[in-house]
C-alpha cells in the first residue's frame, strides 16, 4: 500500500509539477500585490487624499457632538443645526474643517507633543528632589548593571562552547558554575527592574490624579467642562484610564529607551573589542550595520500609521461605552420602570460596535505594518549581523608583523612581556572562531535587540502622544474652566435676543457682567440677561433686589428660566451683562431630585460638611435627631441609626429624600434657601411644617414652585411670562388665591369666548401656562 502512494505521489508529483510551481508562483504574487498595497495605498492616501481624510474625521467629530449634545441635554442641538446650515452645506464644512484642523491637530510624534509631555513631565517630578527622581535613579542603575550582565554572560556563552567544542570538561565544568552564580544576581536585577517600573508608573500616576482632582474642583471646574464647554467629551475616561496609560507608558518607555542605548554603547564597544582581537577591522561592520538600521528606519517611518490619532480614538470610543453604561447604572429604576431595556441595549450595541469597528481598522493597519517591521528587523536585521560577524572569518586578517625573536621565543614556549605589543599573533584554531563567533552572535544580538526596542518605542511614543494630549487637553480646559474660559460651538438665535444680544469674541461668547459679593447679605440683580450655555437668551434683563426676610415665589411656565435664575445666583452660569450682587457662601440650593452621597445616615444630612466640619461647629447626634424630627424622619433614624453606610439613594423613597435635602437645609441654616421644586413629592401638611420652620430659623425662602399652598410664605413674587419679560412685585396672597379658585370655578363652566379671555387674563395674572385655555376652547 504505501509503495502504491508512492508511486501515485511521485506521478501526481510529475504531472502537478509545472502547475504547482505556477499555483505557487500566483501565490507569492498575491501576497506581494497585497502587501505592497497595504503598505503603498495608505501612503499614496496620505499624499493625495489629505484634506478628505481630515473631513472625514471632521464627520466623525460631528457624529460625535452630535451624541454629546443629546446625552447632555436630551435634545438634538448642534452647531450646523442650530445655525440654521445642513450637514451637507459645504462652505460651513469647509470652514469648520479649518476650525477643527486648527484646534485639532492629530496627536503624533511632533512639537505639539513635546510641550504637551513637558507640561506632564513637570507634574510627574515635580522636582530635583522628590521620590519619582530617587526612583529613577535606581532604576538607571539596575538597567547599567542588566547591560553589564548581558555582556558578561554573552562572553561566558562564548567561552563554554569553546570547551565543549575542545573536549575540555574541567574548564567547561567552572564555566558552568560561573553560569549558575550569574543567575541569581541576573534574577534579582531583573525583578527589581521590573519593580521599580511599575513603581515609576504608579507614582506618575498618582502625581497625576492628585493634579487632575485638584484642576477638577476648583471653582466647580467638574460642572463647567460638562455643562458650559464642550471640549472634553469623556472627563471621567481621560481621568482615569488615560492617566493611568500616560504614567505606565511612560516609565516603561524610560526603561525601553534607556536600557536599550546602554546596550547599544556596551555591546559595540565589546564588539569592537572582539573584532580587533581578531586583527580585524573594526569599521566596516558598524558601518553596514548603521546603514541597514537608518534605512529599515526610514523606510518604517514613512509607512508607520497614525497610532497617536488611533489610540486617542479608541480612548474616546472606550469613554463613550463606559458612559452609555453610567447612564444605564444610574437610571436603572427609570428604565425598568419603561421596559426600556430594548432601546438601551440597542444603544450599548451600537457603542460596543462603534468601539470594535475602530479596534477591527487598528488591527488590520497594525498587522501590515508589524509585518513589515518583523521583516525588516527579524530577517533584513539577522542576515546583516550573520555578514558582519563573518567579516572577520572570512576577511584576510591584519596580520601584523610578527618579531622574530617573539616567534623563536613561541617556538620555544617563553614570554617576553618587554616586546612591542603591536606583535600579535592570532590563534585561528576552530574552537577560537567558534568561542569568536558565539560571543559576537551573542553581543550582536543584545545590540540588535536594543536597536528593536528602541525603533518599536516609536510606535509606542506615537501611541503615548494619543493619550498625552488627551490628558494635557483635559488640564489645559480644567485650568480655563476654573479661570470662566469655555470653548463651545454656539450660535445665538437673533430672533430671541431681544434687547440683548450676546457678545462674541471669534465664535466663542464673552461674559460682561459684573459680578460682586454683597456685606449686607443683599441680592440685587440689576438688568442681569439669563442665557443658557447655548446662547439662547431666554430673559433679556432681569433687575430684582432681595433682602434678608424677602421671601421669593418665583412662578412663570415650563422653560421659562427659573432654575436658570438660581444658576446664575449660586455662579454655575455666566453673567452675560449687568451686575449681580450675592452675599458669599449664604446660598444653599436644593433641586427636584436631591443627591445622595456615598457614606452614612448622618453624612445625609451634614453633606458637603464632614464629620470633622460637624464637631467643629458644636453640633451633636442629638441635634441631628431633632432636625430629622422636623422632617419627620426620625423612624429612619430608628430603623438605620446614624451610622450605617447604605446607597440611601435606593433605600429612600422620592418624598423621604425631599425630606433629608430639607434636614440639610436645617442643618446648615443658610441666609437663603434655593428651593426648585424640592418639596414636590411630600405631603401638603409636612410640607408647610417644614416651610414655616425654615422661616422661624430666619431662611430667606426664593421657592420655585406650583403649589398654591406654599404662596402664604412669601411676601415677594418674580413671575417670567415665558417670552422674556417678567414682573416683580410684593406677593398679594389673597388676590392670588382668588384668582386661581376664579380660575377653577371657570374650568368647570362651558366654553365660551369670555371664559377664554377670562382664563387667558387669569394665567397672566398667576403666570401660568395657557394649556388649559388651549384644551378648554
Ligand atoms: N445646560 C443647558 N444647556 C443649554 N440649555 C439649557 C441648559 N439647561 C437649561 N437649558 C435651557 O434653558 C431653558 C430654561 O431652563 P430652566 O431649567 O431654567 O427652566 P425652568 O423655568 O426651570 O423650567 P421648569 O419649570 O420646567 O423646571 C430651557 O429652554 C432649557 O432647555
Amino acid at each position: 500500500m504505501p509503495s502504491v502512494v508512492s508511486k501515485f505521489l511521485d506521478k501526481s508529483e510529475q504531472a502537478f509539477t509545472k502547475n504547482q510551481a505556477l499555483l505557487s508562483s500566483a501565490v507569492i504574487g498575491a501576497a506581494l500585490a497585497t502587501y505592497a498595497y497595504k503598505i503603498g495605498y495608505p501612503l499614496l492616501e496620505n499624499y493625495m487624499f489629505k484634506p478628505n481624510k481630515e473631513c472625514n474625521s471632521l464627520n466623525n467629530n460631528l457624529v460625535k457632538l452630535n451624541q454629546h449634545q443629546v446625552l447632555k441635554n436630551g435634545d438634538v442641538r448642534n452647531e450646523i443645526n442650530s445655525s440654521g446650515a445642513t450637514h451637507g452645506d459645504p462652505k460651513t464644512k469647509s470652514a469648520m474643517c479649518k476650525r477643527n484642523r486648527l484646534r485639532n491637530s492629530i496627536p503624533n510624534f511632533n512639537l505639539a507633543f513635546i510641550l504637551q509631555f513637558l507640561k506632564l513631565v513637570r507634574i510627574m517630578i515635580p522636582s530635583l528632589f522628590c521620590t519619582e527622581i530617587a526612583l529613577l535613579g535606581g532604576h538607571t542603575v539596575f538597567l547599567i548593571l542588566r547591560t553589564f550582565l548581558s555582556i558578561y554572560v554573552a562572553n561566558l556563552e562564548g567561552a563554554i562552547v569553546k570547551f565543549i567544542v575542545r573536549k575540555d570538561s574541567g574548564n567547561f565544568i567552572k564555566q558552568l558554575g560561573k553560569w549558575f552564580a550569574v543567575a541569581i544576581p541576573a534574577t534579582f536585577i531583573n525583578s527589581m527592574i521590573r519593580y521599580l517600573e511599575s513603581r515609576i508608573a504608579l507614582s506618575f500616576r498618582t502625581r497625576l490624579v492628585q493634579h487632575s482632582y485638584k484642576l477638577y474642583f476648583q471653582n466647580q471646574s467638574y460642572y463647567r467642562v460638562t455643562v458650559l464647554d464642550a471640549r472634553l467629551d469623556n472627563c471621567a475616561q481621560r481621568l482615569t484610564d488615560d492617566i493611568e496609560t500616560v504614567a505606565s507608558t511612560v516609565s516603561h518607555l524610560y526603561g525601553q529607551i534607556t536600557k536599550p542605548c546602554f546596550d547599544i554603547l556596551i555591546a559595540a564597544i565589546a564588539l569592537a573589542n572582539l573584532v580587533k582581537s581578531r586583527n580585524s577591522n573594526i569599521l566596516i561592520g558598524p558601518v553596514i550595520i548603521s546603514g541597514v538600521v537608518v534605512v529599515s528606519a526610514l523606510v518604517l517611518r514613512l509607512v508607520s500609521p497614525r497610532f497617536g490619532q488611533l489610540v486617542a480614538q479608541e480612548a474616546e470610543k472606550k469613554g463613550y461605552l463606559r458612559h452609555v453604561h453610567g447612564r444605564i447604572v444610574s437610571n436603572a429604576e427609570e428604565i425598568a420602570f419603561y421596559n426600556g431595556h430594548k432601546v438601551e441595549q440597542s444603544h450599548l450595541r451600537s457603542a460596543y460596535r462603534i468601539l470594535t469597528q475602530h479596534l477591527e481598522h487598528m488591527f488590520a493597519v497594525k498587522l501590515w505594518f508589524v509585518m513589515l517591521e518583523q521583516f525588516l528587523m527579524k530577517y533584513v536585521w539577522s542576515g546583516t549581523g550573520m555578514i558582519v560577524v563573518s567579516l572577520p572569518v572570512f576577511l584576510p586578517q591584519v596580520v601584523k608583523q610578527v618579531h622574530p625573536k617573539k616567534l623563536k621565543m613561541l617556538s620555544s614556549g617563553l614570554h617576553d612581556n618587554t616586546l612591542s605589543t603591536d606583535i600579535e599573533v592570532v590563534d585561528d584554531s576552530v574552537s577560537e572562531r567558534t568561542q569568536y563567533f558565539t560571543t559576537a552572535k551573542n553581543l550582536l544580538l543584545t545590540g540588535s535587540n536594543a536597536v528593536e526596542r528602541l525603533m518599536s518605542s516609536y510606535k509606542d511614543i506615537v501611541e503615548l502622544a494619543g493619550h498625552t494630549a488627551r490628558v494635557a487637553t483635559m488640564f489645559t480646559v480644567l485650568e480655563e474652566a476654573s479661570q470662566g474660559i469655555y470653548h463651545k460651538t454656539v450660535v445665538a438665535k437673533k430672533e430671541q435676543t431681544g434687547d440683548f444680544e450676546v457678545e462674541f469674541n471669534g465664535d466663542q461668547p464673552v461674559a460682561k457682567g459684573k459680578v460682586f459679593y454683597s456685606t449686607n447679605n443683599e441680592i440685587i440683580v440689576k438688568n442681569v440677561p439669563i442665557v443658557t450655555p447655548n446662547c439662547d437668551v431666554i430673559c433679556p434683563s432681569l433687575t430684582i433686589s432681595l433682602k434678608p426676610g424677602y421671601h421669593l415665589l418665583i412662578t412663570g411656565p415650563n422653560g421659562c428660566g427659573k432654575s436658570s435664575l438660581f444658576r446664575i445666583l449660586s455662579g454655575l452660569w455666566p453673567v452675560y451683562g449687568g451686575e449681580l450682587t450675592t452675599p458669599k457662601n449664604s446660598m444653599f440650593y436644593i433641586p427636584q431630585r436631591p443627591y445622595m452621597v456615598i457614606g452614612n445616615l448622618r453624612d445625609q444630612i451634614i453633606y458637603p460638611d464632614t464629620y470633622a466640619d460637624m464637631i467643629n461647629k458644636q453640633i451633636s447626634e442629638a441635634d441631628l435627631r431633632k432636625i430629622m424630627e422636623l422632617v419627620h424622619l426620625d423612624h429612619i433614624v430608628e430603623r438605620d441609626t446614624f451610622h450605617e453606610v447604605k446607597d440611601w439613594t435606593d433605600i429612600l423613597s422620592g418624598g423621604e429624600k425631599q425630606r433629608m435635602a430639607v434636614a440639610r437645609l436645617f442643618y446648615h441654616r443658610p441666609k437663603y434657601a434655593l428651593l426648585d421644586e424640592c418639596t414636590s413629592a411630600v405631603s401638603i401638611d409636612v410640607e408647610s411644617n417644614m416651610y414655616q420652620t425654615a422661616i422661624d430659623m430666619g431662611i430667606t425662602l426664593l421657592t420655585i414652585t406650583h403649589r398654591p399652598t406654599l404662596w402664604k410664605f412669601h411676601t415677594y413674587i418674580l413671575q417670567f411670562d415665558g417670552q422674556g419679560y417678567w414682573e416683580f412685585s410684593e406677593l398679594n396672597c389673597v388676590n392670588r388665591l382668588n384668582l386661581k379658585r376664579e380660575k377653577d370655578d371657570l374650568l368647570s363652566k362651558p366654553n365660551s369666548k369670555e371664559k377664554t379671555a377670562r382664563l387667558t387674563e387669569i394665567n397672566r395674572k398667576l403666570g401660568e401656562d395657557d394649556n388649559e385655555v388651549l384644551i378648554s376652547s
